[in-house]
């Protein structure tokens, strides 16, 4: 079936609601909480390939690739923590930084720079269809890497302490952690995107989320 996203009148008619594609639970948990009722989306738990290069092409390119995959519009997002003293790094490598050093030695990494300062940046990219330009929306905040501390749930929160707070991501309850959160940043301009673009969807599939 076509899936491509047409114009009637003034708006953009879309086949069927956003799918927002990711293998990560965590993060599915938090653009639940983050987008409630605001958008209607399902999920789907896929874990996609990815380039490497600037962390814009990369969510690009799985927006393009999920799209294929769904044959539909996707909302995908990739996440980055990049270290100032390291010009970025490990930035959109970030998972594999964790997988292989975990907490300590993403810490170790920094031990020869006094520079301590790091930002989380989340990307959403849109693509409307498998064969529309994605469009991306970007979320950073800014803060220091420290020893962990904090419930070990997600990732790297344990070591990021955002700048003007006394606890790490891990350490604050979660809806703090959401309002102040590079993907909470990322997701307000989702949002007024969906605002202003007023899709309307095709088919009214019952969402999942
Ligand atoms: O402490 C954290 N707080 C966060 O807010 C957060 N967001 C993402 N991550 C982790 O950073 C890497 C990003 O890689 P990533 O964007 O490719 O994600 P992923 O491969 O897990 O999922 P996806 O690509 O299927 O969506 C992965 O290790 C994620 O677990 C976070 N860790
Ligand atoms: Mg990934």
């Amino acid at each position: 079936m076509a899936a491509a996203a047409r114009t009637v009148g003034s708006g953009v008619v879309l086949p069927r609601s956003v799918t927002f594609v990711t293998g990560n639970a965590k993060k599915l948990e938090e653009v639940r909480a983050i987008l409630g009722q605001s958008i209607p989306f399902q999920s789907l738990k896929l874990d996609l390939p990815e380039l490497q290069g600037e962390p814009e092409d990369i969510s690009k390119e799985k927006a393009r690739i999920a799209a294929k995959e769904v044959n539909g519009p996707v909302l995908v997002e990739d996440t980055c923590l990049c270290f100032n003293a390291l010009k970025g790094l490990p930035g959109p490598y970030i998972k594999w930084f964790l997988q292989k050093i975990s907490h300590e030695g993403l810490n170790n990494l920094l031990m020869a720079y006094e520079d301590k300062t790091a930002y989380a940046m989340c990307i959403f990219s849109l693509a409307l269809g498998p064969n529309t330009e994605p469009m991306t929306f970007v979320g950073k905040t800014l803060g220091r890497i420290v020893p962990a501390r904090g419930p070990n749930d997600f990732g790297w929160d344990p070591i990021f302490q955002p700048h003007g707070y006394d606890q790490t991501y891990a350490e604050m309850p979660k809806e703090e952690k959401n309002k102040i959160s590079h993907r909470g940043k990322a997701l307000e301009l989702v949002k007024l995107h969906f605002a202003e673009a007023r899709y309307t969807f095709q088919t009214d599939s019952t969402t999942q989320n």
